[in-house]
């Protein structure tokens, strides 16, 4: 069982991991991308996850080098470097990917170059759409914006465009580039946040201008601080939407991640890049990670460069799939668990009303009649107590209700158990009032019908007899009221039975 207190929102198999080691730098010029799974996976963050965090591993440890996928020629296409093999690779990765989230799990993608997660992204899209039916959302944590089209990137490297592919805005027919990517790869561009940002050709502050793109660069974090972006960030994407994470290491500022193809000074601290992790986890609604841009062989100075980026790397890693850091071990994390049901609020409302009107009728009119047989030196009989005590309990349940609505805390369980009580204990006092009204020892009914409504001529005029008569036509006339307003209760305790057991079975 995977350790974290977080329950997953749209996982099937939460335990489950779906790994997929991608050994490939095709996407930009410097080679050594492609060594970070292995140096990843030799640092021990696989075996991590599964001693640690409790994650079963899926997918096969050995690092993808798709050799087979890589022509001896790739001249340029669009001015892409390397438009074949990328475009193939990341097909593979789709498919891949593909494979461990149409499962339920999650999947974690260890890069490669940038370029690798139109692969990954692609894949996940793909198996949301058909598993939920839904839209997913990213988070993509990078230095660049890596949306420029062929057109707008000044280096050809396709790691600077995955995302232009990803969400459409640039297309081509092409099955050799990229034209296998079809519309249930693909992601909407309101379902995009970008944050930690810094270094954004021209050409793609335009490109995220006209779309509206939602982007949290350094100046807002530095503005706002991590926290509240975090807060923005997750409140663009709702509660409602799986995410997918893509993190490019060097986001990281290179104190903490130096060893990466383009960094850029002025970048998150490593702190900042685990809290973004944590807070994703958090959210429950995580479906797959990325973690791409670790190079080992580009260390400058000397190797502990690549040491600590590899270090770094494991570190979001672990946050991301739900390591506990830091201040979360001195305050007792509160994680919403509740499930979300859908009442529907005119009927429980009415439903309330109605219900609150029947016991306040019979506790009056039942309070009254214990006034009268006290002061006729009559007995009290058991059952209007009785029917006092249900119908309060019946006002009690109501308020009880409306608290819990208050706290949206309503769950049908406490609805449909509260509800069958109430319901047996309404009974009885129906039966007992049907029995006076009707039965053979008391028949009300029948007293009332001979001594009231039937009294031929009903008595006229100032005198004791008249006011006998009212008096008792009153009782009368109370009696039948309380049967009515007993018989509506019972059927409205049937009600909320049923009503709650329907949003039961369709939350
Ligand atoms: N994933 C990355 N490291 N991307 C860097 C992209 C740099 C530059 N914007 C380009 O298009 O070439």
């Amino acid at each position: 069982m995977n350790t974290s207190m977080v329950s997953s929102k749209f996982l099937s198999h939460p335990e489950e991991l779906g790994v997929v080691a991608v050994g490939f730098s095709g996407g930009q010029c410097k080679p050594g991308v492609d060594a970070a799974p292995s140096a990843l996976i030799e640092s021990g963050l696989l075996s991590q996850l599964h001693s640690e965090l409790g994650y079963k591993l899926h997918g096969d440890d050995q690092v993808h080098l798709y050799t087979d996928l890589v022509p001896a020629d790739d001249p340029p296409f669009r001015d892409m470097k390397n438009p074949r093999a990328v475009s193939s690779v990341t097909k593979r990765i789709a498919d891949q990917v593909y494979t461990h989230a149409k499962e339920g799990r999650l999947v974690l993608t260890l890069g490669g170059d940038h370029s690798i997660a139109i692969g990954t992204i692609g894949g996940t899209a793909k198996a949301i759409r058909e598993r939920l039916g839904r839209e997913m959302a990213v988070i993509w944590v990078d230095a660049h914006a890596d949306i420029n089209s062929p057109e707008s990137s000044a280096s050809g490297n396709i790691h600077g465009m995955p995302v232009s592919f990803l969400t459409g805005l640039s297309r081509e027919d092409n099955e050799d580039f990229f034209g296998w990517l079809r519309p249930e790869n693909l992601i909407s561009v309101k379902k995009l946040v970008y944050i930690g940002l810094r270094d954004v050709d021209p050409g793609e502050k335009r490109i995220l201008r006209e779309n509206g793109i939602k982007a949290f660069s350094m100046f807002d974090i530095d503005r706002h601080g991590i926290g509240r972006v975090m807060e923005m960030a997750l409140g663009h994407i709702g509660t409602d939407t799986p995410i997918h994470l893509s993190f490019d290491v060097d986001a990281l500022d290179p104190m903490w991640a130096p060893s990466t193809g383009t960094p850029v000074r002025g970048g998150l601290t490593l702190r900042e890049g685990d809290y973004i992790c944590e807070c994703v986890h958090e959210t429950g609604s995580l479906v797959a990670v990325d973690l791409v841009e670790v190079n080992p062989s580009l260390a400058p100075a000397n190797d502990i460069g690549a040491h600590e980026t590899v270090r770094a790397g494991c570190s979001l890693v672990r946050c991301a799939l739900g390591e506990i850091t830091s201040g979360s071990l001195v305050y007792e994390r509160r994680v919403e668990r509740i499930h979300k049901y859908h009442w529907p609020a005119i009927q429980l409302n009415l439903w309330m009303l109605i219900m609150l009107i029947s016991a306040c009728t019979i506790i009056g009119v039942f309070a009254t009649f214990i006034q009268i047989q006290q002061v006729l030196l009559l007995p009290v009989p058991w059952y209007f107590p009785y029917y006092i005590t249900v119908a309060s309990l019946a006002v009690a349940f109501i308020i009880m209700l409306l608290w819990l609505i208050f706290q949206r805390r309503l769950l049908p369980s406490i609805v449909m158990i509260g509800g069958f009580i109430l319901f047996v204990l309404w009974l009885v006092g129906l039966v007992v009032i049907s029995v006076q009204l009707w039965g053979p020892s008391g028949s009300v009914s029948g007293n009332c019908n001979l001594f009231v409504f039937g009294a031929n001529p009903a008595p006229t005029g100032q005198n004791l007899q008249t006011l006998a008569w009212l008096e008792q036509r009153s009782i009368c006339q109370s009696w039948q009221a309380v049967f009515a307003f007993g018989l509506i209760g019972g059927i409205f305790l049937l009600w909320i039975m049923v009503m709650a057991y329907q949003v039961f079975a369709e939350g």
